[in-house]
């Protein structure tokens, strides 16, 4: 007991000299700080005894715990009379000079205190705050309030063999090793080598001042490894021996083991939660439905706004009906199907006619998209289905449209793209739900699909889809209405004439009309027109079909050249063939990928029918350009490959699917698969006999061949026409068919020739501009 008997409390540093348990503390590493008191300080500890200096200096922000040291004990530390109020000072690195003596003065701890460094970051403060009180739980987890003697092994054994372990607690520590607490009777006389370990305490307590007397029992420690010799001693001794399996170990692993993973997870919970929320969606929404609801009064699409469509028109207002007044067709008992496809090539104003539905009907809209169901995780599609139903449920009246439905309704026995457990639940409870509405009044369910063939059959019995509306890509009328619709919204002039814009534009759909009378009045701004002109139009028109004129394509002259005379070739052609389409333009400006020139022809009207003879034109004006090269250059060049292309695939069809062929005869050779992603010259399915094959072979070849010849006696013939229009296409590069008969002093074509047309096809000599038949 170091100056202990002084009778006021003296702080040792522990760093200082080998003297003392202090220097003992130093050699076996630990950092402890010794303090001991008088003995009448035992009972309670009142706040600002030294000890409780201690815990509130630690609430402090130290660094690190030598700063805390530095000003710890360098300081004056003034303690309260009644515990010894001495004023103490520590002797940081000056063990020579013992404690200074009081200066008399009383000041509070608070005034200390108040000295302390303070931190202006509060969460740094929180952290830290927490970090000490769990280093201090840790550190004082082995300070008893009284002495505790430490054994070493042997000590321990012997004192075993000696009978003086009264008790013991022995917990295994890992493997064999043991820590255990207990209690001893020491020997009368201090007769053994005792290492002492004068824990820190603030006074002694009862129990170990009564032991120093020598009539009661002390606490000691130990840690030893678990022997049979031990064992052995441990059972004769007669000590009461309490052994527990490692219950630190549990600590241990709780602080190592899972309160890291419990931080990780909490962290991660909480910056993915706030993620969510920032992206305005909860955990919890993931099933919800993502369906956007337009209350009617927001919708403003009307019947009259679709055009060219009249008879699906007629069909679903049937539809409108119903949702305008469900009980009046109830009471009658009549069925109304809960469900409408709407069946379209894209662009054809399938979601305008679900809108205009709802609107008509005076109904909110709710609209989602097939692939809004499609997600990566099982079972969130079938939720969200349930829910968009369940929302269109609480909203009844109302219309559900579920665009692209084939994203999710794919038939779930077909073969392609392979089985798909996501897809076959959402479809699942989609057709779960559409049954349930039988109960229910008041929700119809609309959806659109350019796909109807790829359907789940499930999904298009009675009950469900059971009704089909066909948006077909427009006709020449009903372009020409929905040219009329989107040109309201665009300033023209005069000279637009809508009805060649609505013959020119054939395969063009509602959305591809849309964009043309756009993209005119973009042109027309570009140009700072006033209005737009129908050579905007017309601009428009060919640069939504074959993409942007490309001025800027770098050109050789030499290839100018050639195309000139190929276009030149094939525009000549169609103008000696009576039977060809007529003709519209010519041009050298070459077009997005599409083509470096191109030849327009435009078809009186749409027609579903083409006759032999016009075939046969067709061919001869795709081989017009050819030809030309021929006559002209002497050469043939590659750009001529589509327009073989063109050839070789009319030649097949007329062999083998119309049966033009004499020799043949109207008999039809092969397969030609109909599927829009095969292509059209895959060898046939059902095969013919090699000699047919031939036969076919050489009939195809003759057909084309015959063609060629054909062109070549026109151009032939007309030599001096090719070369006037070649020249005058080098010079302006485009030249529409008026401009074309006034070069060559051709009277106008008669409008009423009575000729059936296809399509607006230009012979393009690069390009892939492939349109049916
Ligand atoms: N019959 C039409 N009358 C007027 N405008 C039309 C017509 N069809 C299409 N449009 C125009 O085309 C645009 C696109 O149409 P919509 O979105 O309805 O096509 P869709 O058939 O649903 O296409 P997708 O299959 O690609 O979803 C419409 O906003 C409208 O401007
Ligand atoms: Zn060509």
């Amino acid at each position: 007991m170091d100056a202990g008997s002084s009778g006021f409390t003296v702080l040792r540093r522990f760093s200082g000299g080998n003297r003392g348990p202090a220097g003992e503390e130093r050699r076996r590493g630990r950092r402890k700080v010794s303090v001991s008191g008088p003995s009448d300080a035992g009972n309670g500890c009142p706040a600002d005894c030294l000890y409780g200096m201690r815990r509130v200096a630690s609430k402090r922000v130290f660094r690190n715990e030598s700063e805390y040291m530095n000003r710890f004990l360098n300081r004056p530390i003034r303690v309260p009379a009644e515990y010894g109020g001495e004023e103490l000072r520590a002797m940081a690195g000056r063990d020579d000079k013992p404690g200074r003596e009081p200066k008399g003065g009383r000041r509070e701890p608070a005034a200390d205190r108040s000295r302390m460094p303070q931190r202006s970051s509060r969460a740094a403060l929180v952290w830290l705050i927490l970090f000490l009180a769990l280093a201090s739980l840790l550190l004082f987890k082995n300070y008893g309030p009284a002495k505790v003697r430490e054994f070493s092994q042997s000590e321990f054994e012997t004192r075993l063999a000696e009978k003086q372990i009264r008790s013991v607690e022995l917990t295994y520590e890992n493997g064999m090793v043991m820590v255990g607490e207990g209690r001893y009777k020491a020997p009368a006389a201090a007769s053994l080598p005792v290492t002492t370990t004068p824990v820190q305490a603030p006074r002694e307590s009862e129990e170990a001042v009564k032991s120093a007397a020598g009539g009661e029992l002390e606490l000691f420690k130990t840690r030893v490894v678990y022997t049979d010799e031990l064992s052995r001693l441990l059972k004769e001794s007669g000590a009461n021996v309490i052994i527990r399996p490692n219950n630190s170990g549990f600590w241990n692993f709780i602080l190592i083991g899972v309160l890291p993973l419990l931080l990780v997870i909490g962290f991660i919970y909480f910056f993915s939660m706030r993620q969510m929320r920032a992206s305005g969606r909860g955990a919890m929404d993931f099933g919800k439905s993502k369906a956007r609801m337009i209350p009617p009064d927001e919708l403003n699409v009307h019947f009259d706004d679709i055009a060219g469509a009249d008879e699906a028109k007629e069909e679903i207002r049937e539809i409108v009906d119903y949702l305008k007044d469900p009980l009046r067709f109830q009471l009658v008992g009549g069925q109304i199907p809960k469900g409408c496809l709407i069946v379209g090539e894209p662009g054809t104003g399938k979601t305008l006619m679900a809108k205009a539905v709802a609107c008509e009907a005076g109904v909110p809209f709710f609209s989602i998209s097939g692939s809004d169901f499609v997600e990566m995780f099982v079972g969130v599609g079938a939720s969200r289905v349930r829910d968009m139903f369940e929302q269109a449920r609480k909203n009844t009246p109302c219309l559900l449209f579920i665009d692209e439905i084939d994203a999710v309704g794919r038939s779930r026995f077909s073969g392609w793209g392979g089985g798909h457990d996501e897809r076959e639940q959402t479809l699942n409870a989609m057709l779960v739900e559409m049954d349930g509405l039988e109960s229910r009044t008041g929700v119809i369910v609309l959806a659109a699909t350019n796909r109807p063939d790829v359907l789940d059959p499930a999904l298009l019995r009675p009950g469900r889809f059971d009704r089909q509306v066909v948006m077909d890509l427009p006709d020449i009328v009903g372009r020409r209405q929905i040219l009329d619709v989107h040109v309201k919204k665009i300033k023209t002039d005069a000279s637009v004439d809508l009805d060649v814009m609505a013959r020119t534009t054939p395969g063009f759909s509602g959305a591809d009309l849309a964009n043309l009378c756009n993209e005119a009045a973009l042109l027309a701004a570009r140009y700072n027109r006033e209005a737009v002109t129908q050579a905007d139009m017309e601009e428009a028109r060919d640069k939504v079909s074959y993409g942007r004129e490309r001025r800027s394509r770098r050109i050789t002259d030499r290839e100018r050249k050639l195309t000139a005379y190929h276009e030149a070739g094939h525009a000549l052609v169609a103008l000696h063939n009576r039977y060809a389409t007529p003709l519209h333009k010519v041009t050298i400006i070459p077009r997005g990928q599409a083509y470096l020139g191109a030849t327009f022809s435009m078809p009186k009207e749409d027609a579903y029918t083409r006759s032999k003879l016009e075939l046969e034109a067709d061919m001869e004006m795709t081989m017009g350009g050819r030809a030309a090269e021929e006559i002209v250059i002497g050469d043939i060049t590659t750009g001529a490959s589509s327009d073989i292309n063109h050839l070789s695939r009319i030649a097949r069809l007329m062999v083998c699917m119309y049966g033009m062929s004499e020799k043949l005869g109207p008999i039809k050779y092969g397969n030609f698969p109909s599927h829009p992603h095969m292509r059209i010259d895959m060898p046939p399915e059902d095969a013919v006999s090699p000699e047919t094959a031939r036969e076919i072979d050489l009939e195809i070849r003759r057909i084309s061949e015959r063609a060629m010849q054909s062109a070549r006696d026109c151009l032939n013939t007309h030599r001096d026409e090719l070369e006037k229009l070649a020249q005058a296409l080098l010079e302006r590069e485009t030249l529409s068919i008026d401009e074309i008969n006034e070069l060559l002093g051709r009277k106008p074509e008669p409008d009423d020739t009575g000729r059936p047309e296809t399509t607006l096809r230009p012979t393009e000599d690069d390009g892939t501009a492939e349109q049916g038949l």
